[in-house]
């Protein structure tokens, strides 16, 4: 079976500065994938990349069966991506429900799309706030709200960038809680992340990348087996 997104040997550069070498990240519908390695290693450049944000030099990526390389962000979206970015990026000003509905459409052609009832049954905090502001939100409610919002898009793949930075590890695992969930509904996703231990559970494949560059990439239970690979890329 083909893969969901592929990309194959990717270089990025902001500038003269290249960051991306020849990357290689494959994710299968359904399958909840990780993307690690500590920080300024190119993970945040590769999802730019994939959106069509810092558009690669060289390489392909496609998605859905399209080369999206030269695609333009907003046309790249539409087919189906969705990302809850570092920082989250919630409308302030507006309410709960507002973020909510802010972008709701049916980009996946869902028999079952996610309307309010299901994200406020996903993350019941968000009901109870649902008429308060985003600026009132507490930060773990504010990361709800992000993939709750991206998740009213009915995206193909949803891609979470450092989710659960600066949580408290309570909310972490709300959040951890809530992505088992969502994989248990089939959706793909992928996770940008530092908690290896946890993702290791609750992921299917991993892709480790240092300086720019793969360096290791399979599936949870050999990552498990070999804690020697992710203390010594990863390191936490
Ligand atoms: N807009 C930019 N202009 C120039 N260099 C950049 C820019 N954004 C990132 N970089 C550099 O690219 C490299 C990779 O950064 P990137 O944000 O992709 O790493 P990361 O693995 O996501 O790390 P972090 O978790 O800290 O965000 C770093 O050396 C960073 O300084």
């Amino acid at each position: 079976m083909s893969a969901l997104l592929q990309v194959e040997k990717i270089d990025t550069a902001y500038g003269a500065s290249q960051v991306l070498f020849g990357i290689d990240l494959e994710i299968h519908s359904g399958q909840t994938a990780t993307l690690l390695g500590r920080n300024g290693m190119g993970k945040t450049t590769t999802v730019r990349s994939i959106l069509g944000l810092t558009p690669a030099r060289a390489g392909s990526i496609r998605f859905r069966g399209n080369a999206i390389n030269s695609w333009t962000a907003d046309r790249i979206a539409r087919l189906g991506i969705a990302v809850v970015p570092e920082g989250r990026q919630i409308f302030p000003n507006l309410s709960v429900k507002e973020n909510l509905i802010a972008f709701a459409c049916n980009r996946s052609n869902s028999p079952g799309p996610w309307t309010l009832e299901r994200i406020y049954q996903l993350f019941p905090r968000l009901k109870e706030r649902a008429r308060n502001m985003g600026n009132e939100l507490s930060g773990g409610e504010q990361q709800m709200l992000a993939i709750g919002r991206a998740l009213m898009t009915n995206p193909h793949l949803l891609i979470l960038d450092e989710a659960t930075e600066g949580l408290a590890p309570l909310i972490r695992e709300e959040i951890w809680t809530c992505l088992g969930q969502l994989r248990d509904l089939g959706q793909t996703t992928l996770v940008i992340d530092k908690y290896v231990q946890r993702l290791i559970e609750l992921a299917d494949q991993h892709t480790i990348i240092e300086r720019g560059q793969v360096v290791w990439s399979g599936p949870s239970g050999t990552l498990r087996e070999s804690p020697e690979i992710w203390q010594r890329y990863v390191g936490v």
